[in-house]
């Protein structure tokens, strides 16, 4: 007898792309790419173990809730869309337990024109997203995640590795100057109960607290990558979180997945060649994989 452990369905791959005008220059304007993907959890065993349909809201229908809610709320910061859908599919069906929303909004960044930001002309900084997920839990609980995906960046010095672990296994030189490059994949999670019940949200966001917190995450790990002379990608990604932290204190941890993407020196020792420490070679593959999560410390109460 088979039994159904876990399930949850929606629509992925829901795009839209939403133009803000300024209320005194309409030709002044923002805009928002995303792909959203909402996936609903609650009483729909019966649709797979029955195939009873009674209970299945549409996924053409959680699509155009997306598309209709993106036109008459407010998407900016994306965080605070995530949470209005959220909380739409848990208010308007009351078998709806728990919903799943992750937005991917792409990198739209207005260029210099004659010396400053052009009103409504933007750069796609393709690679590079801004991620948000929410779990939101019928029962108020929910958890909230914001990340940096295919943030690309290279150091052509500045970074060391030595000092490691070495066996009959070893063949890696101990370096004090090396090529460092990574795709930054970083993301915060919000201490939900620092930032309250999900409709504070809202108010916390008028107040900034997700554009700053992108910010601060988003600078932390540029600055720290170019400042710092790197002992590790391990250690400068562990900087990387606590400066998080540090700097906002609504994050309850800090997650880096970061690939070592590896340039190698090329040999040219057959033309007589015996110092090459300009022309190396992108290696597609192998890469490194490094990963963390930092939290903070839980200080024992006497
Ligand atoms: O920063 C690094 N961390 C490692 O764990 C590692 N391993 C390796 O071969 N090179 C590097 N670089």
């Amino acid at each position: 007898m088979a039994v159904l452990l876990e399930s949850s369905y929606g629509k992925n791959l829901v795009k839209f792309l939403k133009v803000k005008r300024d209320a005194t220059n309409p030709k002044k304007q923002e805009v928002i790419e995303a792909t959203c993907c909402v996936l609903l959890e609650g009483a729909f065993d019966e649709s797979y173990t029955n195939a009873n349909n009674a209970s299945i809201v549409p996924t053409d229908t959680v699509k155009n809730t997306i598309l209709v809610e993106a036109k008459l709320s407010d998407v900016w910061p994306i965080e605070r869309f995530a949470a209005h859908l959220g909380q739409h599919f848990v208010n308007k069906y009351s078998h709806v337990t728990a919903v799943n929303v992750w937005i991917e909004q792409q990198r739209w960044v207005k260029y210099d024109v004659n010396g400053k930001p052009h009103d409504h002309s933007f750069i796609h900084q393709s690679g590079e997203t801004k991620n948000v997920y929410l779990h939101y839990f019928r029962n108020g609980k929910y958890d909230l995640q914001t990340s940096i995906k295919g943030l690309t960046v290279l150091k052509s010095t500045g970074s060391m590795f030595y000092g490691y672990n070495v066996c009959d296994y070893t063949t890696l030189k101990p370096t004090k100057d090396r090529i460092l490059s990574t795709d930054v994949d970083a993301t915060w999670y919000w201490d939900s109960k620092k930032l309250g019940p999900i409709t504070n949200i809202e108010r916390l966001a008028n107040a900034g607290l997700f554009d700053n917190g992108y910010d601060a995450a988003r600078k932390v790990t540029l600055d720290l990558f170019a400042l710092e002379n790197s002992p590790s990608v391990q250690a400068t990604m562990y900087n990387m979180s606590a400066k998080i932290l540090e700097l906002v204190p609504e994050v309850e941890k800090v997650q880096y997945s970061l690939p070592n993407k590896h340039y190698m020196g090329i040999d040219l020792s057959f033309k007589g060649i015996r110092e090459n420490n300009e022309v190396f070679y992108p290696a597609a593959h192998p890469s490194g994989l490094i990963k963390s999560t930092v939290g903070r410390e839980v200080k024992a109460k006497f």
